[in-house]
This record gives C-alpha cells, structure tokens and sequence, in this order.
C-alpha cells in the first residue's frame, strides 16, 4: 500500500491555487492544526482543500483536524518576543497576564501551580528552555519566575512543556467540543488527539463522535509523551492510527532516544498490525531553504523502511518559505524509498 502522505495547512500554504499545486505534488490529505484556529475560522480553508482537491480527483479529499485535548500551549502574546539566554521572565496565568508587557508569558493556570524551583520548562517543542526560580503570588492565582536557559523568538500559540510534570486535564476541552459539532458538515474524515494518556481519552472522543453522529471517522491516537508511551498498547484497539509526533514526544526524554522510541512505537504497531503515521521536523531546513539536508531525506527513508502508514509536514507548509519545494521532497523520496524496498523484496 502506497503511504500517505500530509501537510498541514497554515498561512504558507492556504491559497487555493497553492492547494492544487500541492495536491498535484502528490500530497494526499491535509491537516488542521486546531491549536491555531477554531474549525469555524477554517472554514474558507476547507472550501478551498475541496475545490481544490476536486479540480484534481474525484471523491473527497483528507482532511484531519488535530484537537487542543490535554496538549498544553502558551496564550497569545501582544507581538513575539525574543528571548535572550541570562533573561528573566514571568509565567503568568492565560488571561492574567499585561499582554504588552514583554517580561511575562501567559501559560495554563493548571500548570503554574504544578511548578517547583529548578523545573526545566521547554518552548515551541524544545527550542526555547527555561528554568523555574520561584513561585510567587499573582493576583488571585501564582505566577513563576524563571530564567532563559536556551533563548530563540517565541510566537503566541506555541508549545509549553514541563518534562516530569504530570497535570490532570480533561480529554476534551470546551473548544475541542465546538469543534467536533462541526465535522460533520465541514466532511472532516480524521481526528488527531494529542498527548493521548491512555485508552480512556480515546473512548471518551470515540463517545464524543458519535455524539456528533460522527462515529466513523477516523481516529489517530498521538504519542507525545512517556504516558502514552507507556499505556500503548491498550490504546491500540482504540484508534485507526497512532501518530509518533516527534516534536513534544523529543521534550519527553533526551534526543538521543528519540529514534529508539519511535523503532519502539513502530515495532508495536507491526506487531499488532495497527497504522502508524511519522511527523515533525521531517524537513525542518526546508522553512527556509529549498533543499533539504542529506539527514533529512535518510530520515523520510528510514519512516517509509518501518512501514509508516502516513508521513506529515507540519511546519514546512504551514509556514515555511517553500511548501511546495518541501512536499515534492516528501513525495518523492517516499515514493523513491517505496520502490527500493519493494524491488528488493
Ligand atoms: N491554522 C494556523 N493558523 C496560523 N498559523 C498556523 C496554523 N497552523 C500552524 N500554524 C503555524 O505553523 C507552525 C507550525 O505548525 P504546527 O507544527 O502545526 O504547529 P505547532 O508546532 O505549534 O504544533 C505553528 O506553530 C504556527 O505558528
Ligand atoms: C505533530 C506534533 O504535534 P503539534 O504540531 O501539535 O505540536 C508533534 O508534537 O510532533
């Protein structure tokens, strides 16, 4: 079987004519990110995916909505923010914060009190790193001070993760709940839920989807830490695809174990014949240049050579500079990879 292949649609990439060209690169689906935008801000996102997809093919095209769930994501800040290594910064609780002021980050109030000084707090899937100091008062709730351990520029909506933190949130969140009414009608065929913990988040968005009389719609379970890790195995029976997100999965645990966990993760769905979907920084040097590393390519082989079911771009057509040179990478060198292995069966 032939792997799919997705991109995730963002400023880069949403103009209907771009659409086409990626779908005729060879792209076959396309995710959302809801973290970004609510399904009814898409919604002349998904008009444009289907005109432009039908200008091609018949049917309907793929189009997965990636939930919010217990993922956790700073708030929006008033303009980005450098962070520079030696700063001081305040993490304040989303709502609280001055949203001018460029000393403090609103981050989930749940997670504020959670931190205890030396925490290691990491940013936009670990390029940002922060160390706590102290807790203090902040109005009605705590605020924490920290240090910039690792600077870089830091955008509203991005990730926030404590490593050995565990915070207990709902599956679903109120937005996750407006957003899943709509699937219906906006023909979503797939739905992404991250930091999957364990096989009752799943049934609780199973409940949820066929609550919006939504039942068969596929559900792709996303690793994204040592929880889900853990608990693989009965989330297995529970979705369609489990998705090895390598961005919040690489803040779990030091990089140099991340190949071995995502052989793990793949190993398992081998074993129990269950899909399985590789994505993050696939061709992370392609938002800014139009050719990809020599690494890069070896990683998309070595994806295709664990018998990944899809392979996803996130950042390189959201808001890369060349989405269309990155996807006829993507495509190519899986297909290439395909062929190699198959030929030498
Ligand atoms: N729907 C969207 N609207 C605006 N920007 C988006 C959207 N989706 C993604 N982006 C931008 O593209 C970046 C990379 O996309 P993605 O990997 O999906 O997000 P993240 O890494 O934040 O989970 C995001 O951090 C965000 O800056
Ligand atoms: C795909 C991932 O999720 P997100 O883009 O939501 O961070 C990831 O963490 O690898």
């Amino acid at each position: 079987m032939k792997t799919k292949i997705y991109g995730t649609i963002g400023p880069a990439c949403c103009d209907t004519e771009m659409l086409v060209h990626l779908f005729e690169k060879g792209m076959t689906g396309i995710r959302i990110n809801l973290s970004h935008a609510d399904l009814e801000e898409a919604d002349a996102w998904i008009s444009g995916i289907h005109s432009a997809w039908s200008r091609l093919h018949d049917g309907t095209p793929e189009i997965l909505i990636d939930l919010r769930g217990p993922e956790l994501r700073i708030g929006t800040l008033g303009a980005e923010r450098l962070l520079k290594e030696g700063d001081g910064l305040s993490l304040v609780a989303d709502g609280q914060n001055n949203l001018f002021d460029p000393t403090e980050i609103p981050v989930p109030g749940t997670l504020l009190v959670a931190l205890a000084p030396g925490q290691e707090i990491l940013l936009d899937d670990g390029r940002i790193a922060l160390k706590v100091e102290e807790q203090f008062r902040c109005g009605s709730s705590v605020a924490v001070e920290c240090t910039v351990v690792r600077g870089g520029v830091l955008k509203s909506g991005k990730s926030i993760a404590a490593p050995g933190v565990e915070i207990q949130t709902p599956t679903l969140t109120e937005r996750d709940y407006r957003n899943l009414a709509r699937v219906k009608q906006c023909r979503i065929t797939g739905v992404m839920l991250p930091f999957v913990r364990n096989q009752e988040d799943l049934k609780n968005l199973k409940e949820a989807l066929i609550n919006e009389d939504a039942g068969d719609i596929r559900i792709f379970a996303k690793i994204e830490n040592l929880q889900g890790m853990e608990h693989l195995g009965e989330l297995l029976p529970h979705c369609d695809e489990i998705v090895i997100a390598r961005g919040d999965l690489g803040n779990a645990m030091p990089l140099a174990k991340l190949p071995c966990a995502q052989e793990e993760i793949a190993a398992q769905c081998r074993k129990h014949g269950r899909a399985f979907m590789v994505v993050t920084q696939m061709l992370a040097s392609m938002e800014h240049r139009a050719v990809p590393t020599r690494a890069e390519v070896s990683d998309i082989f070595r994806a295709v050579q664990q018998g990944a079911a899809s392979v996803m771009l996130t950042g390189e057509t959201a808001v890369g500079e060349y989405p269309l040179e990155a996807m006829e990478v993507l495509v190519d060198t899986v297909r290439e990879a395909e062929w190699y292995l198959e030929e030498r069966r």
